[in-house]
């Protein structure tokens, strides 16, 4: 028997499976139905305990092609039923053997969908499960490459600042025939010039968006000088950079059916989110962007874009993975960015 803990003094008791380590960090759910392996190597979950609210996971098993990173940097997980003989043509190994491979304990038998209640009902909060384990602190820093990164491709030269980024946003750049250069995001506005990028991608990322706030100048002069897209952490801090203001939420978005209003058309689009920190609306009246997203359930921000200069980002992932692949639209308008600045000939900066 293990127990999951949480620092508002609730148990949840069930049985471990995977490593046999304990774990502590921020207790969050997901409520996706599939893709468990995305959500798992997903960096932006790094010192978090992911709770999942489908009964049963790892029915298809673990395979070679759905990991969103090399290795998981998420604490833990927590679900109701693990399936340990998973029935795919594709499965290298079970939930459970990938867990143990990868140092990372499970609790399984938990009535999940109560626990995501409560979290809904309190808000977010710590927990552990086993005996120690430390609240993973600079997520950022854990996650995020500190060497360059050279993807040889077509004309178009992209830049993405690297803060954790899934392998499905490097995939949607490919995919378009760009070339990628992935840097750490300690890197200077200057050494970024020095590659000649058509435009610049500001990748998601781990924890609260003030702990990188070193990096809002460079963020700021990147915007004013290329083509920029910047997708859930790397939104929060275009937003920053710019004078708005991040708070973090309730209980955050994770999942595969966030529905989010394109407010430019009037079309409301499925998407796939993860995140605990949003936008603050009326922080954005002193910037110079408008809001081009809202979520439709609870009214939050969703996406911004600069009011003149060919600058946007969003709170959600178009890239998906998992989740519906609705919004990929975003990644065709970034090419149209980068098209018209250069038929411009870079006219602004
Ligand atoms: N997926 C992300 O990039 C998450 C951004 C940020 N860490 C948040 O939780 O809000």
């Amino acid at each position: 028997m293990t127990t999951l803990t949480l620092r508002t003094g609730e148990t949840f008791a069930g049985k471990g499976f995977g490593a046999d380590v304990a774990c502590s960090g921020e207790v969050v759910f997901n409520t996706g139905m599939t893709g468990y392996q995305e959500m798992m190597t997903d960096p932006s979950y790094a010192g978090q305990i992911l709770v999942f609210t489908y009964p049963m996971i790892g029915n298809y098993g673990i395979n070679r092609r759905d990991a969103e990173s090399i290795k998981p940097s998420l604490k833990g997980v927590v679900v109701k039923k693990a399936s340990h003989r998973p029935h795919h043509h594709q499965a290298m190994m079970n939930l459970h053997e990938w867990l143990t491979l990868h140092g990372i304990p499970g609790l399984m038998d938990v009535d999940t969908r109560m626990l995501a209640r409560l979290i809904r009902e309190r808000g977010t909060v710590t927990g552990s499960f086993g005996e120690g384990g430390d609240i993973l602190t600079n997520q950022v820093a854990h996650v995020a490459s500190e060497k360059a990164t050279w993807i040889p491709g077509g004309e178009k030269r992209v830049v993405l600042l690297d803060f954790g980024s899934k392998k499905g946003i490097i995939r949607e750049l490919t995919r378009r025939g760009l070339e990628v250069i992935v840097v750490p995001h300690t890197i200077s506005a200057r050494e970024i010039d020095a590659l000649h990028p058509d435009g610049i991608v500001i990748s998601n990322g781990p924890g609260d968006p003030v702990d990188v706030s070193h990096v809002l100048p460079t963020i700021q002069t990147l915007c004013s000088t290329y083509p920029t897209f910047g997708i859930c952490l790397g939104h929060q801090l275009i937003a920053l950079a710019h004078g708005a203001k991040t708070e973090k939420m309730v209980f955050g978005h994770r999942g595969g059916n966030h529905p989010v209003m394109d407010k430019r058309k009037n079309v409301v689009s499925l998407s796939s989110q993860n995140h605990s920190y949003s936008v603050v609306r009326e922080s954005l009246a002193q910037t110079d962007f408008v809001e081009t997203f809202v979520n439709v359930n609870d009214d939050s921000v969703e996406g911004i874009m600069h009011k003149e200069l060919p600058v946007m980002s969003v709170q959600f992932h178009p890239e998906a993975a998992p989740g519906p692949v609705d919004t990929s639209y975003l990644f065709d308008e970034f090419m149209t960015m980068m098209v018209n600045v250069q038929k411009r000939g870079m006219t602004y900066a």
